[in-house]
């Protein structure tokens, strides 16, 4: 019961933080381009609870869209019609792109962003290939502005338990990494509609590029381990472009250090049952297996609202942690992973020293391993 509770009063928080502290008088202004779904829960929502932190501006290529988001969120700047993107990147008041638009379009307005000379928090996945994302570090790194690509989750601190445990080496060496992440069709269209970006191949879509960044990033964080090859990689087309879009992607990863890797990842998996009416549930798992033993990580991508961590070491009797805030370090048991990000992220604007921080070339293998399931699958990348 308590558990329960727990749980509901940290949903609650996510979605309406309870501590909301006066903004510092020269805090950060953040732009966001587009009036994209993900902005309140990525950003709106986790900005504030950060005193640092300012939703400043928000561009849409809609006038009514662009109203009504800016009403809805009481952000103070608009900008709208043709040319709204490059205004708000003029805007001299703004100190930090947040940039959700459709992958296919991260790379060149990061890249105007960087030149405008703004901080970028940009959406996974970085960009459409390995060579852009290069081009987009080299350009941060040239300008001396932070670029950081959104892969939230491993921000908190129960991603950061599991990879603890991992290199404490109480299970012995890792060995094999399997992870799931899967969404069902539902009749309603509640997760997806055909339409959606990440349907469109000309919008940067499929699923490998849209969910395969987590299992990918995660396979990499928990093993440490660059990749040698994708020994097989296996698509299912999506219904209404089915040579170039995947809807789903199986992968068998091998790494250095002889760690062997397995995703699943799906957009809308089909329904079982009569005329597949019967849906699926979601998927979102981690299973680690090492020389001595196994660790579970169940919801490692939403782990604020709930997760579990199943530690099985072989001939022992199996212990479970959850874990929702550092020891030592900044947060709340309800920051959600988006709110540990956007804390990281104005530490290295701000100069300071975050709790973590991801390798600059990360976006570059993340859009390398991305590249390497298409070529495996034999899809265009
Ligand atoms: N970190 C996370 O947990 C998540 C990350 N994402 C990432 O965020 C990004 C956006 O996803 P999501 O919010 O679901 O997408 P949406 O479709 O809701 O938003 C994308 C925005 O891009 C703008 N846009 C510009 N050009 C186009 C175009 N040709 N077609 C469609 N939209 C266009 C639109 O803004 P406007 O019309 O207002 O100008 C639109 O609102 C993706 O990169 C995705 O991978 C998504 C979900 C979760
Ligand atoms: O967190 C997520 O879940 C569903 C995906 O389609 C989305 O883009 C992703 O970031």
């Amino acid at each position: 019961m308590a558990g329960i509770l727990a749980l509901f009063s940290r949903l609650q928080k996510l979605s309406s933080p309870p501590d909301t502290p006066t903004k510092l008088p020269n805090a950060l202004r953040f732009g966001i381009l587009g009036a994209a779904r993900i902005a309140p829960n990525a950003l709106v929502i986790p900005a504030a609870s950060h005193a640092d932190v300012v939703i400043a501006a928000v561009a849409s290529r809609d006038e009514r869209k662009a109203k009504g988001y800016a009403k809805k969120h009481k952000i103070a700047a608009v900008y709208y019609g043709t040319g709204c993107y490059q205004q708000l990147l003029d805007d001299p008041t703004v100190d930090v792109v947040y940039n959700p638009l459709p992958n296919g379009l991260h790379y060149e307005w990061t890249i105007k962003a960087l030149n405008a000379g703004k901080h970028v928090l940009l959406e996974k996945p970085a960009a459409n290939t390995s060579a852009e994302a290069q081009q987009m570090v080299n350009l941060a790194e040239k300008k001396g502005l932070v670029l950081l690509e959104a892969v939230h989750w491993s921000f908190h601190p129960a991603a950061q338990r599991v990879k603890e445990i991992i290199d404490s080496g109480e299970l012995g060496k890792l060995k094999n990494i399997n992870s799931d992440f899967a969404l069902p069709k539902l009749p309603s269209g509640l997760f997806f509609l055909e339409d959606d970006v990440r349907f469109q191949f000309e919008l940067g879509g499929g699923v490998t590029m849209d969910m395969g960044v987590y299992p990918l990033s995660a396979i990499r964080y928990f093993s440490s381990s660059n990749l040698v090859t994708v020994a097989t990689a296996t698509a299912e087309g999506f219904s209404r472009d089915l040579e170039r879009i995947d809807r789903a992607m199986r992968a068998h990863l091998l790494l250095e250090s002889s760690v062997e890797a397995d995703m699943f990842i799906d957009l809308g998996m089909p329904g079982w049952g009569p005329f597949h009416l019967i849906p699926r549930m979601p998927k979102c798992n981690l299973h680690l297996a090492l020389e001595g033993g196994t660790i579970g990580f169940f919801n490692f991508i939403m782990p604020t609202a709930y997760h579990s961590i199943t530690i099985e070491p072989r001939g022992q009797e199996r212990r479970t942690e959850k874990v929702y805030g550092f020891e030592e370090g900044p947060g709340q048991e309800w920051w959600s992973t988006y709110r540990y990000q956007l804390e990281a992220f104005v530490e290295k604007v701000r100069g300071r020293t975050p709790q973590t921080w991801p390798a600059s070339d990360e976006p570059v293998k993340q859009m390398q391993w991305v590249e390497s399931v298409y070529a495996a699958a034999g899809l265009p990348a």
